[in-house]
């Protein structure tokens, strides 16, 4: 390919930075001025124009879809896949080097990783051992510990605890340590951990990749906690460039240690130059004008400006709901219409600050008939089922894994109780040794009561069983013996009910991922179970939905880092919602949350609606909650507010999506909110909103047969009934 094709979409800053001279180098910009385009036609330039072979080019993102799509990126300019490119997350990316140097990081061949929920169960197991009472001390604050002191890089040995709730903190941390170690277990943040101090402690491995990999690329560099920025920078060595792009104004993961310095430490480490990006292309003025205004009420900004060329656009809407549901209904009303207008599901996303707030989002979208895909959240990897089928394989993969035991020897029930499980964990604290060991020299020793004894030996000869059975199979036949043998099928087949229907089609589901899998060419496994295992404790559920049937996107604002979409909606934009409740108690959580509400804003392209709801039940709780002051701090001229403008009496008794609000009277509009109404061709319904006024206002109608929709007040000809 020409090299000017590589430069020729790109303004004059962007074309510095793709081709500058072999250097350190940071591109410092707003949401959507290239950087991430930026760092894709880097690639290409290194590629086609210093000869770079891809296998020196490392480059690295956030999350799984950014790392796809970046590779997809790449390959698209190119015209010509790069298999040997290492693109991909911190944590995919480290796990990719212990896993093939697990000897010398000194864990098993076959070690797992431990998912937040495991880390917590095994916590709580811990913490019972240890006589440390739960409720002072939730296992959840407690891995939360454990991982904020990995995340800085410090092992128990390394930490000098002055108080004595530390000194308990600590006790547990070092606890924790031994366990994991012993059953070959790794948590997120010791897969970083791990790697960053073999690459330390071995310096032969180290240079092998230094000299590999003479090219790194950083995206979202802004949201770097200590160790992954001591990671890089053990890597790039003396004599290797970097590329790292970001943007202050989007750092939103502070509260998990990311540490924004690391821009600033990175200029004077590495003697890098800064590169400004400043037009945006990717939103309407209205969009981008309004971000920078919110985001200007934030103190000590690197400071930006940006601006766009494109069109005004429309103003950004902003939704009074007056509760969860009238604010899901308004959203599923204007996705059907941009649905009804031409439009694909798949370029309109929701945007939310809580997982928990996607559920009645989701009912709305199903009674509508409208197809979704959630990103994060509620995994398939992570539903009960699954993670019991999986524990089940990882413990034939790997019979030191300690939560996969504890988690399968009593499921389904085998009458294997806590006493029994007592006996066999104190016996593997006793001898150092994984539970799986401890069950059977429970059983040799013969310290268990007869029935016990019964059940942990049916118990350990099932899993040897399954395991004669499954060595020689295809995955998902493996896959499908285990379900099956293992006595789960049949546990979730008897229990009744949609749930118990949908946790067996789960399991089917389970079997046909396993046939789908394909192990990664350039990487190493023992086994496909093996491959199989590791991915699907990396992968985010992304692989869950359809990937290729059109559905509307949902996602965290968190998880929307670095997207865009044509209409975006975020919900929820409440002053205890959004800013959350903690970022008040919290010095410079606030402004985190405030760059938080910018991230979400920009990733809207065209069109932009933000709604709040004046009450809202969320965990089993009705709140009252004022508008996001978040939104006082757009500009007047960028928005508009869609209101019902009269006083609403709230519905005493309003069912979930009932129209059975109150009546009140819409301004100007004739019609009453509540009111029965009769439509030719829709026929009879009820009055829910009224947006706009005049000839350009609209009516919203629930109709009895066809479900809500607006119409143009003029023409919907209502007769009242
Ligand atoms: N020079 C250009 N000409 C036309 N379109 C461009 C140009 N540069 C970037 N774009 C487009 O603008 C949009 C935003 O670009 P990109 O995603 O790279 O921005 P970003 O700075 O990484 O944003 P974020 O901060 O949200 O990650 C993309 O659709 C991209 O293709
Ligand atoms: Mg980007």
């Amino acid at each position: 390919m020409d090299v000017s094709e590589l430069i020729d979409g790109l303004n004059d800053k962007q074309r510095e930075a793709v081709a500058a001279p072999l250097s350190n180098m940071l591109v410092l910009a707003g949401a959507g001025s290239g950087k991430t385009r930026v760092l894709v036609h880097r690639i290409a330039w290194l590629m086609q124009v210093e000869h770079a072979s891809p296998y020196s080019i490392f480059a690295v993102t956030f999350t799984n879809k950014a790392a796809k799509e970046m590779r997809t990126r790449v390959e698209e300019t190119l015209r010509m896949p790069v298999g040997g490119m290492w693109i991909g997350t911190f944590h995919g990316l480290s796990h990719r080097i212990l896993r093939a140097h697990h000897r010398e990081a000194n864990l098993p061949e076959a070690f797992q990783i431990l998912d937040t929920d495991d880390q917590v169960r095994m916590i709580r197991r811990l913490l019972k051992a240890m006589n440390i009472d739960e409720k002072k001390w939730p296992p959840k604050q407690v891995a939360w510990y454990i991982s904020a002191r990995k995340d800085e890089g410090q092992r128990p040995k390394d930490i000098q605890a002055y108080d004595v709730n530390e000194q308990l903190l600590l006790r547990v941390y070092t606890a924790y340590q031994d366990a994991c170690d012993r059953a070959g277990l790794v948590d997120f943040a010791e897969i970083l951990l791990r790697c960053y101090e073999l690459l330390r402690q071995q310096p032969t491995l180290l240079r092998h990749y230094q000299q590999r990999f003479r090219h790194m690329l950083v995206d979202e560099f802004q949201d770097t906690n200590s160790i992954q920025y001591q990671w890089l920078r053990l890597l790039a060595g003396q004599e290797n460039n970097m590329m790292i792009v970001g943007d202050d104004d989007q750092s939103i993961y502070g509260w998990r240690g990311a540490k924004v310095e690391n821009i600033k430490r990175f200029l004077d480490d590495f003697s890098a130059q800064t590169i400004r990006l400043e037009q945006n292309y990717r939103s309407t003025a209205n969009i981008l004008n309004a971000s920078n205004a919110l985001i200007q009420n934030n103190s000590e900004r690197m400071g930006k400006s940006l601006w766009t060329d494109g069109n005004q656009g429309e103003p950004i809407s902003i939704y009074a709901a007056f509760n969860e549901l009238d604010e899901s209904r308004f959203v599923v009303s204007k996705i059907r219409s941009w649905l009804n207008a031409g439009n694909a599901l798949q370029d309109c996303a929701i945007l939310y600050r809580n997982n928990a707030q996607s559920r009645v989002l989701e009912e709305a979208l199903l009674q509508e008939g409208l197809k979704y895909r959630i990103y994060g959240g509620m995994r398939f990897f992570e539903r009960q089922e699954i993670k019991d089928a999986l524990a089940y394989l990882r413990l034939l993969s790997n019979r030191q894994d300690d939560a996969a035991f504890e988690r399968v020897i009593n499921t389904p029930a085998r009458g294997i109780g806590d006493k029994t499980l007592s006996h066999i964990r104190d016996c593997a604290r006793n001898e150092s040794m994984p539970l799986w060991y401890a069950a059977k020299a429970v059983l040799e020793q013969k310290h268990l009561a007869g029935r016990a004894a019964t059940a942990v030996a049916r118990f350990i000869e099932l899993v040897e069983q399954l395991d004669d059975k499954v060595t020689e199979l295809e995955l998902s036949e493996q896959a499908k013996t285990t379900i099956e043998y293992s006595g789960l099928m049949a546990m979730y087949q008897a229990e009744k009910g949609e749930k118990g229907r949908a946790r067996v089609e789960n399991l089917e589901e389970l079997i046909s991922a396993c046939g789908q899998y394909e192990p990664p060419i350039d990487e190493d496994f023992s086994s496909a179970l093996q491959g199989f295992l590791a991915y699907t404790s990396l992968e985010s559920g992304e692989g869950q939905a359809d990937e290729h049937e059109d559905a509307v996107q949902m996602m965290t604002l968190h998880s929307a880092k670095g997207l865009e979409f044509p209409l975006v909606f975020m919900v929820g934009v409440e002053e205890g919602m959004f800013p959350s409740q903690q970022s008040h108690e919290e010095s410079g959580r606030l402004e985190e949350e405030r760059r938080l509400c910018y991230v979400g804003m920009t990733r809207a392209m065209d069109k932009l609606y933000i709604s709040h709801a004046e009450s809202r039940r969320l965990y089993g709780q009705e709140k009252h909650h004022s508008p996001s002051r978040f939104l006082r701090e757009l500009p007047e001229e960028c928005i508009e507010e869609i209101r019902i403008k009269t006083q609403i009496s709230r519905p005493v008794n309003s069912g979930r999506f009932s129209a059975s609000v109150t009546h009140a009277a819409f301004e100007d509009s004739g019609y009453n909110l509540g009111q029965r109404v009769l439509h030719a061709k829709f026929g009879a319904g009820t009055v829910l909103n009224y947006e706009g006024s005049g000839a350009q206002s609209r009516i919203q109608v629930n109709f009895d047969d066809v479900g809500t929709k607006w119409l143009v007040t003029a023409y919907a000809r209502l007769q009242s009934l």
